[in-house]
């Protein structure tokens, strides 16, 4: 798994090879430390370059090795004997060097880039830190806060980037092996002592101690619980304030508690299945490798309000021509404006060409003619949706794909609507549409394979995590968002408040509590759908209705005009409308108090278990139902849409892989407390899949699928 060859007469050229990545494995190890000792001890190599097959040095430690006992060389060692070799050893960079491929990169002598690489240290992403002497080497290169923000971060650098740090002797557009050659060609003989990084000092900062405790401040502001930027800090720290031996150790204990540790678990689970969803699959049979999506380089957007114009800066810049069309005068000027302003400011930031010149506007229907995809972003009226795929589906060619970005109504009504039902999909984005990575591709019954695999393919054009789910109310985010609302709301009944609530949900790593988010997003928007659903009685009071619990609290809010933010008041109070401080509201606790005193309803104390607990189980019961009716093809889907939509925090997995850490014996059992203390709740009835899975052992959450397969009779 690398091969030693000898180049130019004398210089030993390394190559790794390990597809796709060259992930460093137990054979890839191997295979360096081998053919490093072949190379140091032929007396024919008098330099050495390592490099990686296909273009790609190296994608770091082979990730999918850590959940199982560890074998082979470990890479401490391996990288020691490189920087120890009294032969220039110079690592050429092509593609990726990131995690334990940079450290290998950073035990080497020399580092020659080519321009187009990137580079980093992104083991805080999946729960760990860079312990193959990476926290102790990159800040004696590069000094203490350039390694700090990489290392903490974990963020991908440019080659240029990685030049001007200085952890990169050369960047070249040329042949990068060619080039590494004929640097370690020039190099034979030269000291080696100035180059072996573990040797020199650590530049240290002034007030280390005042340093430390700032980054450290806002880390763990920002970590939301998460555990290895914390463990990240404290390694830099030890580079920074002991030997480079002490240092490794304290690497090394740092890296014990993470290694092990549900967090890492969980980000590496999200690792995998961010890129598992894009292998999606249909009921039917239909999957992503038996379907071709079609080419679309035109496409069109209707209606410029807030989601319709991030839908067209985001085709924009995946480099489509769009057409953006916007009956009303005004709103299309404004549109416009906003449209062109988010295209110019993302290219002077990404320092590219602007995609301004890519969209064109107008004010006629017609204008999507020849469109190969259209997306309608209309308002969420069913009505003028219908009237819409009516003419759409008379105006454009009758293999254009037609796309709604509903997040509720229903796809195949909509596609009813037309000739063409085969071809109709939701392509669900979340606002700001051009910033959020998450896209729902929604297939009805009848939508063709080939358009899911072309809203996918489109979806990935755009740099989205594109997850294709079926056809239902809410369809998979919104539908396990709504019991998770409704129990926020009936604990308010039983005497939380707002802020209790939230914080509960922050400190489990939400961003923003549910009344917070309620807040921002405005309180009409759920409003607007209750009434549309005949839920809304105005003025009234009563806590059941069709058939079921429910609580009038947030129509109550809105017919005092308290819609959140923009107007003030909401479900906390603002300095002015539309500013973002949430304050408590003395308004809203007394009318809490009422509304309990004029239902009959005893205030009692809810601790923060009591809310994670109904919160988050009752969501978590409606993504069980959601892969029973095949909603959702399996539990990474559902992750991967709360984690990369909803703000779920990415070190606890997403909601399914949460269940699976806790137990899934554990949510059955506190479900089924809870429904017998509150019978008159439907989503608190612990869903038949639940139960399954239980009564099969509770296996792990890779292995549900072969459950939710089984008919029952074979339980
Ligand atoms: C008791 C304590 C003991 C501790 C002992 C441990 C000591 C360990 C010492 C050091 C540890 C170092 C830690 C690391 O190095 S962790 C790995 C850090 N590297 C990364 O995070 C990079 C991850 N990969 C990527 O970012 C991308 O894959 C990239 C390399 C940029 C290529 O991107 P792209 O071309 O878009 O391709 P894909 O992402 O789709 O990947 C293609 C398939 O390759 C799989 N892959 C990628 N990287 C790895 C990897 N490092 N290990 C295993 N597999 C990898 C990826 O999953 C894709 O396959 P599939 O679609 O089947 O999932």
């Amino acid at each position: 798994m690398a091969e030693l060859s000898l180049v130019s007469g004398s210089v030993g050229l390394i190559t790794l090879q390990s597809p796709p990545v060259n992930a460093l494995s137990a054979a890839v190890r191997r295979g360096i430390v081998d053919t490093m000792q072949r190379a140091v001890s032929d007396p024919k190599v008098r330099s050495v370059v390592i490099c990686g097959q296909n273009g790609v040095f190296c994608g770091g430690a082979d990730i999918r090795e850590f959940g199982s006992t560890m074998t082979g060389p470990p890479l401490v060692p391996m990288i020691h004997a490189i920087e120890a070799a009294d032969k220039p050893v110079v690592a050429a960079i092509e593609g990726s060097a990131l995690g334990g491929g940079l450290e290998l990169a950073l035990g080497c002598h020399y580092r020659i880039s080519h321009a187009k690489a990137r580079l980093g240290l992104p083991e805080v992403t999946l729960g760990l830190l860079p312990a193959a002497g990476g926290s102790q080497r990159l800040p004696r290169l590069i000094g203490v806060p350039a390694a700090l923000d990489l290392i903490t971060t974990g963020r991908h650098v440019t080659a240029a980037e990685a030049l001007k740090l200085g952890f990169v002797d050369q960047v070249t557009d040329q042949n990068t092996v060619e080039a590494a050659v004929q640097f370690a060609l020039s190099v034979v003989g030269q000291s080696l002592e100035s180059r072996r990084i573990s040797s020199l000092p650590c530049p240290c900062p002034v007030d280390v101690d005042a340093l430390f405790e700032g980054v450290m401040q806002r880390v763990r502001q920002s970590a939301r619980g998460a555990i290895a930027p914390v463990a990240c800090v404290q390694a830099v720290r030890a580079a920074a304030t002991l030997p480079y031996a002490q240092g490794m150790q304290r690497e090394q204990e740092l890296m014990a508690t993470l290694f092990t540790s549900g967090q890492a678990r969980a980000l590496q689970y999200c690792f995998f299945s961010q890129r598992a969803v894009s292998r999606w699959s249909m009921p039917s049979g239909a999957r992503w490798d038996t379907c071709k999506p079609k080419p679309v380089t035109k496409a069109a957007v209707i209606g410029l309000g807030t989601m319709g114009r991030g839908i067209t800066v985001a085709l924009a810049q995946a480099g489509l021509s769009v057409v953006a069309v916007e009956t009303q005068p005004q709103q299309l000027k404004a549109g416009q404006r906003a449209v062109s302003d988010m295209l110019e400011r993302a290219a002077q930031r990404l320092g590219v060409p602007s995609a301004v010149q890519g969209v064109r506007y107008s004010q006629e229907l017609q204008a999507v003619a020849d469109a190969h995809l259209v997306i309608e972003a209309v308002f969420e009226d069913m009505a003028l949706k219908e009237q819409l795929f009516k003419q759409l589906s008379s105006i454009c060619k009758p293999d254009t794909l037609l796309c709604t970005n509903t997040s509720a109504l229903d796809i195949d009504h909509l596609a009813s609507q037309t000739h063409r039902p085969q071809q109709v999909v939701g392509m669900h984005f979340f606002a700001p549409a051009h910033v959020m990575k998450l896209l729902e591709v929604v297939y009805g019954p009848r939508s063709a394979p080939q358009a899911v695999a072309t809203a996918m393919a489109l979806g990935k054009r755009m740099g989205k995590v594109s997850v294709a789910v079926g056809n239902c109310r809410g369809f998979v985010g919104n539908r396990m968002l709504m019991p998770y609302v409704e129990e926020a709301l009936f604990l308010l009944e039983e005497g939380a408040t707002p802020e209790t609530v939230d914080h509960a949900l922050e400190e489990f790593g939400f961003p923003m509590g549910v009344f917070r988010m309620s807040d921002l997003s405005g309180l009409d928007v759920g409003w607007r759908v209750r009434k549309a659903a005949g839920l809304v009685e105005p003025g009234k009071m009563s806590r059941v209705r069709q058939g079921r619990r429910y609580s009038p609290l947030g129509d109550l809010l809105c017919e005092q005009g308290r819609f959140g933010q923009k107007t003030g008041q909401g479900w906390y109070l603002y300095e002015t409308p539309g500013s973002r401080e949430a304050r408590p509201d003395p308004w809203l606790h007394s009318f809490l108090e009422e509304y309990r005193a004029r239902q009959g309803l005893v205030s009692r104390r809810i601790d923060s278990q009591e809310v994670q607990e109904r919160c988050l189980y009752a969501l978590i019961n409606e993504g069980f139902n959601i892969l029973q009716e095949s909603i959702a093809a399996g539990p990474e889907d559902i992750d991967m849409i709360y984690v990369f939509g909803y703000g779920w925090p990415r070190h606890r997995g997403g909601p399914m892989f949460y269940a699976s850490q806790v137990g899934l014996p554990r949510v059955l059992q506190r479900l089924e407390h809870y429904q017998q203390l509150h019978p008159d709740v439907p989503h608190l009835q612990p869903s038949s899949l639940l139960w399954r899975l239980v009564s099969s052992g509770s296996p792990p959450i890779h292995r549900w699928r072969e459950v939710i397969r089984k008919p029952h009779s074979a339980l």
